[in-house]
């Protein structure tokens, strides 16, 4: 994009502040902040302020494959998934664009230390955890490990560093997730450097489209990938394509399946499964009605108990059919750095702006069906969110150590 056309396309949607202090930048920083310009997704920036009206239907409970019925069939669910994983049909994708800056920790949130005596990065345990399974199978698993461009080359250097923790480099690879630019709250373009448009991870919605884009679809059909297992980085404890999980979505004949645990309480934060209009969807904590939190059954128990835990797996050719589709924007308040028009760089103490993100929980409703899979939250659910508290370091060490993990 040359300078005029982006005079031009700024002008058009009254974002000409961008360009203040282009004459003072090096050549290349004016040409990145040009490529920038040409990559700001305008239909987005329309939304600042308002949430993307997603049509809701038909509200109604689904219940999960529960852990009695697991238990009963394990043998034959394991049976099948690790038949898929030998056959090499199974890759697993970790979601790590995330930095600790939430945790105190300026760095991608994958190298926090979760160890007491030791040292146990959470990357580390969760490639720990991906090897409990490939030694049992005798078969390397695939990893796509999606970065952003705020932690991508210090991920890289740090699994080289450690030596991807022991697991085959080759069949590990790195891609970068998209971003998304941020506004304020006025609905203008805020800059993060002189030459730079603050942006942000896309959200994980697009982790799909993000592969894809990459050219690591190429790598999952030459290895003949059919399922890929996603899960978050921030869940220290979560078993990573699991043969049972695997193998009972598999006999299902379901296109997906998600993880799911019963909530502690109506309000917990967590992702719903239900149905609307007939078909599985996620509903996230913050756009639930109290209603459809607090509904009970004529037992007292909640109607809508399972929480989605953020660990997915779905059939590739189903990817491959919805990934054009458009997923509903979501605009979160966020705490965004910017510089002003003096160039002072602020770092705001409260929300100042908006990011747009789109979410995997959308990809859920496009899918067909989806098998809800119950796994026991003592043993496969510690997300650390915070340093202290709900869904802690704290709270993960606990149940890391409950769990027989010596830190
Ligand atoms: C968009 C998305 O995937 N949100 C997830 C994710 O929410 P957070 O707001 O990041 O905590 O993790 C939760 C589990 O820890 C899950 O229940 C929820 O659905």
């Amino acid at each position: 994009m040359t300078r005029n056309e982006a005079e031009e396309i700024l002008k058009e949607h009254g974002q000409e502040h961008v360009l203040r202090h282009f004459d003072d930048l090096s050549a290349e920083a004016q040409e990145g902040l040009l490529t920038q310009i040409s990559e700001v997704n305008w239909d987005d920036l329309a939304l600042a302020g308002v949430q993307e009206k997603v049509p809701v239907g038909e509200i109604s409970p689904l219940s999960a494959v529960d852990i009695d019925e697991i238990n009963a069939r394990r043998a034959e669910f394991e049976e099948a998934g690790y038949e898929a994983i030998r056959a090499g049909k199974v890759a697993a994708l970790l979601l790590a664009g995330g930095m600790g800056t939430r945790l105190g920790l300026d760095k991608p949130k994958g190298e926090l230390n979760v160890g007491i005596n030791r040292t146990l990065y959470l990357f580390e345990s969760l490639i720990h955890n991906l090897m409990d399974v490939t030694s049992v199978a005798g078969k390397s698993i695939p990893l796509y490990i999606m970065t952003s461009e705020k932690n991508n080359d210090e991920t890289i250097r740090f699994f080289e560093e450690h030596d991807y923790f022991g697991y085959p480099k080759e069949d590990v690879a790195f891609f970068v997730q998209e971003m998304a630019a941020a506004v304020d709250y006025d609905g203008k373009l805020l800059l993060e450097e002189p030459g730079r448009l603050a942006t942000s991870p896309n959200g994980n919605g697009g982790w799909f489209s993000s592969l894809k884009k990459a050219g690591l679809l190429e790598d999952v059909h030459k290895r003949g990938v059919e399922w890929i297992n996603i899960f978050a980085v921030d869940n220290v404890l979560q078993r990573i394509c699991d043969p049972a999980f695997v193998g009972a979505t598999i006999l299902s004949g379901k296109v997906s399946g998600s993880k799911v645990v019963r909530k502690v309480d109506a309000y917990e934060k967590m992702g719903v499964l239900c149905l609307e209009d007939g078909k599985p969807s996620v509903v996230e904590y913050y756009e639930m009605s109290k209603e459809m939190a607090e509904s009970t059954d004529e037992k007292g128990d909640l109607l809508y108990a399972f929480g989605v835990i953020l660990n997915y797996i779905f059939r590739v050719d189903k990817l491959e059919e919805i990934v054009g589709r458009h997923l509903p924007v979501h605009v979160v308040e966020k705490k965004i750095p910017y510089i002003d028009e003096a160039g002072n760089l602020i770092k705001p103490e409260s929300p100042n702006g908006y990011k747009f993100e789109t979410l995997v929980v959308d990809m859920i409703r496009m899918m067909d069906d989806n098998l809800p899979y119950e796994v026991v939250r003592e043993k496969e659910f510690a997300p650390i969110k915070n340093l202290h508290g709900v869904d802690s370091l704290d709270s993960a060490r606990e149940l890391l150590e409950r769990n027989g993990v010596e830190l």
